[in-house]
This record gives C-alpha cells, sequence and structure tokens, in this order.
C-alpha cells in the first residue's frame, strides 16, 4: 500500500473535501476527527484509515501520534487541517483560549511534524507538509487575536520546517481568506464578507483542493505560503 497522506481534522468542509478527492486519486489517507458524524463512516467505507482525535491537550496530542506512527512508517504527507475558529467575545477565560488555540494550531502540528519527520523522509518520492494557516497570518484580527496568533506561530513553523527538511520534504502554508461560510451566517455577514475580496466570491472547498494538489504536483514550492483571498490584500 502507498505511504499515506495523514488530514488531521477532516471529518467536515475543507478536510473532507480534501480526503475525499485525495482518496478518489488513489492516496492511502488517514484522516483525524474531533467529533463522529457520518462523513467519517463514509471515509471508511472508501478505504480511509480513521482516528479520533482531540489536540486540546498535549497528552492527547501524544496518545494521536502514538496512533499515527503505529498506522505506517512512512507517510507522503500531511496536511495540519485541524482548527477552531474561536473569537474573544465568547470566552471569558482568554488564558485558556490562547493555550487552547496554539495546541491545535502550532503544538499539535508541531509535535506530529517532529515525530513523523523520517517517516516523511524515508517516503520513496518527495514528501509534502501543508499547513493550513489562514489570510490574517500577516494582518492579525482584533476580533480573534487568540487564533490569529496562533496561525501566524504556525506559519512560522512552515518556515522552519521547509528549512529543516529539505530536500526530502517540501513545506508550505495555504493562507485562505473566506472559502465557506458556516451554518448561522446571516445574509448581512455574508454580504460584507463577500465586499472584503476584489472578486467577491465564495469559492468553496474546493479552491483548497486545488492548491493542495498543486502543492504535491510541484517540484520546486517550499517554505511558501499560497494565498487563497480573491485579491483581499488589495481591497
Ligand atoms: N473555511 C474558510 O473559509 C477558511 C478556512 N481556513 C482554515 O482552513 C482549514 C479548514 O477550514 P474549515 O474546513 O472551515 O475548518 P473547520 O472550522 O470545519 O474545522 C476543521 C475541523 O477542525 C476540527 N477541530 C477543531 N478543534 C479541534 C481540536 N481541538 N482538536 C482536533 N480537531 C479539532 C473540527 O473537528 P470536529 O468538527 O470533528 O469537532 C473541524 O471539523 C482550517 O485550518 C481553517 O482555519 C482559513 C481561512 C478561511
Ligand atoms: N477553523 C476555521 N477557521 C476559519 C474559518 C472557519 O470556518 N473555520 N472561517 C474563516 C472565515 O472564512 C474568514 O476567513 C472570513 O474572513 C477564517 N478561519
Amino acid at each position: 500500500m502507498n505511504s499515506p497522506v495523514l488530514i488531521t481534522g477532516a471529518s467536515q468542509r475543507l478536510g473532507l473535501a480534501m480526503a475525499n478527492t485525495l482518496l478518489d486519486q488513489g492516496h492511502h489517507v488517514v484522516v483525524t476527527y474531533r467529533t463522529l458524524r457520518p462523513s467519517i463512516s463514509m471515509l471508511e467505507d472508501k478505504g480511509a484509515t480513521v482516528l479520533q482525535a482531540d489536540f486540546s491537550t498535549e497528552a492527547a496530542i501524544d496518545r494521536a501520534i502514538d496512533e499515527i506512527k503505529a498506522i505506517s512508517k512512512t507517510y507522503r504527507a500531511v496536511i495540519h487541517n485541524a482548527s477552531d475558529w474561536a473569537q474573544e467575545r465568547d470566552n471569558h477565560d482568554k488564558h485558556s483560549l490562547i493555550e487552547r488555540m496554539m495546541l491545535v494550531h502550532a503544538v499539535a502540528p508541531y509535535r506530529i511534524n517532529l515525530a513523523l519527520e523520517k517517516a516523511l523522509c524515508d517516503c520513496d518520492v518527495q514528501s509534502d507538509i501543508i499547513h493550513m494557516t489562514d489570510y490574517v497570518q500577516e494582518t492579525g484580527s482584533e476580533k480573534h487575536m487568540a487564533y490569529a496568533a496562533s496561525k501566524a506561530a504556525l506559519h512560522n513553523l512552515t518556515l522552519s520546517f521547509a528549512k529543516k527538511l529539505a530536500p526530502k520534504v517540501k513545506v508550505n502554508s495555504i493562507a485562505p481568506a473566506l472559502l465557506m461560510f458556516n451554518e448561522g451566517d446571516d445574509e448581512a455577514y455574508k454580504q460584507k464578507a463577500l465586499e472584503k475580496s476584489l472578486l467577491e466570491i465564495v469559492p468553496g472547498a474546493q479552491e483548497a483542493v486545488k492548491a493542495v494538489n498543486y502543492l504535491f504536483d510541484s517540484d520546486y514550492v517550499t517554505g511558501q505560503t499560497l494565498h487563497l483571498n480573491g485579491g483581499r490584500h488589495l481591497k
């Protein structure tokens, strides 16, 4: 069986779209999920290996690493997708908020990458690490301060791991802005969000899937950020 692609947080939305596409392309896919959904059973029926993992404590992260390492001695790629888009106004305890953001967006990717270094380098083809960061990695966010800081930390890990693991492993960030709305987004929010970019569309999960495939196919891109933001930075 081919060396697997690990995708974290793949029970819905972008991660689920990536998992389905990579399975359809013939990859062996390993996914983690926090909340069991019918989508996970569907991925398993398509041949994915599924693991329950909540990256909210260091002990849980280390347990997930042990399970991930036990699945395969080599990995074709790791896509750090799991994410909690938390905002300060919903979290009274700000100390636990930034701790929670750093655990899922920085500590988990950092520890998983270090644990899988040999598995990625021993892959029989050049391998990839992809960090799903965010447009706000460079701008900050007044409503999602801890979230933005943790995504900036994740992007900085892209730069460090790109230097550490070259040439066997390419390491890149994908930094989306608005790709998908969430349930409960009202029309006023949607219209305001659309107007933040030049292209004024919400492209959907496939925009991220196309970026993943571009990076997988590249021979010369590492330490970079693919910005998927519709020109928001120029508005
Ligand atoms: N969608 C967008 O427009 C944008 C997305 N991004 C980034 O792209 C990536 C994918 O986005 P999207 O699909 O919307 O992400 P989601 O908000 O759907 O989150 C992905 C998954 O992360 C899991 N997750 C959350 N917290 C934890 C945790 N503590 N431990 C383990 N898993 C956890 C959730 O698991 P479960 O549901 O199983 O509990 C969820 O299914 C994310 O990294 C996001 O920050 C950035 C900018 C815009
Ligand atoms: N984990 C998530 N992170 C983010 C999401 C999301 O739904 N889940 N959504 C956004 C927004 O689309 C934002 O980019 C709009 O400006 C950001 N991060």
